[in-house]
């Protein structure tokens, strides 16, 4: 990558934590406690970093996740150990982190538990941070997933999910649920993904580019090249 689009993309994710943290402030003067939903994926980490330093009441604040793999907590590619080593530090280490996972050995056999749980956080969500795939998944909202129709359609609070085209299993927030936010954004990196939101943008189709399904309410779109 070239230092112009790494300059680039530190400056977006900057961007974002600050538009993230006068939103979370602005909330904070109205509720005793707020929701503030991330993403997982190799985008999120310098807006997690700049977000952690930001002042603001983070004991009132209570962080999740729009998605996890069903792996161990420890595991490489476990999105509560990104957050808990990228977010859930400097000023933010005092908020309250909420994972996505228990014990149960299947997503399908630990949904109930974690939907009760986080059913007990503020709601709407002050915001909902947003990645997408090159294949136009949002969460783990993915085209080739059996259970994508629920993903769009259940008012559940999480999903199980699979898609051949992930080899871990995964547990995902809803549509229905990543809706209920004051405020979505939508954090990307690169021409291609540029290319996929466009497609998105000019279609209709929401099991072909599962990101459709958020573009007909307002999002917040940050990208850097
Ligand atoms: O699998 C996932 O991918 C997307 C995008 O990730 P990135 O690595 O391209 O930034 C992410 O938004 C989603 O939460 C994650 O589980």
């Amino acid at each position: 990558m070239k230092t112009t689009e790494a300059d680039a993309r530190t400056r977006v994710a900057h961007d974002l934590a600050v538009s993230v943290a006068a939103a979370l402030r602005e909330d904070l003067e109205q509720q005793e406690r707020v929701t503030l939903v991330l993403s997982g994926g190799s985008t999120p980490k310098p807006f997690m970093q700049a977000l952690s330093r930001m002042a603001l009441a983070w004991s009132r604040v209570d962080i999740t996740l729009a998605d996890e793999r069903w792996v161990a907590t420890d595991h490489d590619d476990s999105n509560d150990r990104f957050v808990r080593t990228h977010m859930i530090i400097n000023a933010a280490a005092e908020a309250r982190f909420h994972p996505l996972v228990n014990e149960a050995p299947t997503p399908e056999a630990g949904a109930d538990e974690v939907g009760q749980r986080l059913a007990a956080l503020t709601w709407p969500a002050s915001v909902v941070v947003l990645g997408m795939g090159g294949d136009g998944h949002t969460a783990s909202l993915f085209p080739d997933s059996a259970e994508l129709g629920d993903g769009l359609e259940s008012e559940a609070l999480v999903i199980a999910a699979h898609a051949p085209s992930v080899g871990q299993p995964r547990i995902s927030l809803t549509r229905d649920r990543l809706m209920r936010s004051h405020r979505r954004y939508l954090h990307l990196n690169g021409g291609d993904k540029k290319a996929v939101l466009a497609n998105a943008m000019a279609g209709s189709d929401q099991h072909e580019l599962p990101i459709r399904a958020f573009l007909d309410a307002p999002l917040a779109l940050y990208w850097a090249p």
